[in-house]
């Protein structure tokens, strides 16, 4: 690695990227098991936000893995490496001033943790997909489940690869008995108690 890098610092700041948006930056981060709900409410809360006239970006996982992160796989190393990357990512969105909704299962508690770590204090919220593993294996909407209880996919998170509960996460969501508009609007509610949107635009 090079240590002829030196950091740049912007001298339009991100705060006054998003100040005009009445917005305040920050990485929404969706974890949970396949099915769980996560491109779901992820992409609800876009359109809310976006209808709302905030400047949103959503990065989904089945998106990220056809383009920048085709070469990676699902061993515990790859899937490090993936929200590694998707971190990074993110961050550079919230930079540029953006809401960032970012829906992967993201399984490992370090992973997650080192994302927080690159975000400001109060800019990662970690939204955590509650619903019952039975449940989404009922949805099974890529029939992915299904293939994995054959033995056709291996590594598959909550079968045969883990997932780690988050332990304190910002909002909590649980699919099997919320609807999708309540869980837009509980996140809405979230956004505007903590001031990352600064007004309701209806
Ligand atoms: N082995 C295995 N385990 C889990 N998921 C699998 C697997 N193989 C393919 N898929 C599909 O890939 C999507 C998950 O990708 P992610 O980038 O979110 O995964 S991870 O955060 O790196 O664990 C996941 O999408 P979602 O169903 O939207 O979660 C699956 O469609
Ligand atoms: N209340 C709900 N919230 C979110 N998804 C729901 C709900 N009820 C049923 N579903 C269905 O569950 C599935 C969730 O899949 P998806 O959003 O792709 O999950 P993930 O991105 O976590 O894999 C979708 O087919 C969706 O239509």
């Amino acid at each position: 690695m090079s240590n002829n890098i030196v950091w740049h610092n912007h001298k339009v700041t991100r705060a006054e990227r998003a100040a005009p948006k009445n917005q305040h930056p920050c990485v929404l981060w969706f974890t949970g098991l396949s099915g769980s709900g996560k491109s779901t409410i992820a992409n609800a809360l876009d359109v809310a936000l976006y209808q709302r006239g905030y400047h949103t970006f959503l990065l989904d996982g089945d998106n990220v893995r056809h383009g920048l992160n085709k070469d990676l796989g699902f061993s515990d190393e790859d899937r490090v490496e993936n929200i590694r990357r998707i971190g990074e990512m993110s961050k550079l969105f919230a930079d540029a001033g953006l809401i960032v909704l970012s829906a992967f299962i993201s399984p490992f508690t370090s992973d997650r943790r080192m994302v927080r770590n690159l975000m400001p204090a109060g800019e990662f919220i970690e939204v955590f997909m509650d619903t019952p593993i039975e449940t989404c294996e009922d949805r099974d909407p890529k029939g992915l489940y299904e293939k994995a209880r054959a033995g056709q996919i291996k590594d598959f998170t909550g079968i045969d690869s883990p997932y780690e509960v988050p332990e304190h996460p910002e909002v909590v969501l649980d699919t099997s008995s919320q609807t999708v508009d309540q869980c837009v609007e509980q996140l809405l509610e979230y956004l505007l108690e903590r001031k990352l949107i600064l007004e309701r635009q209806e």
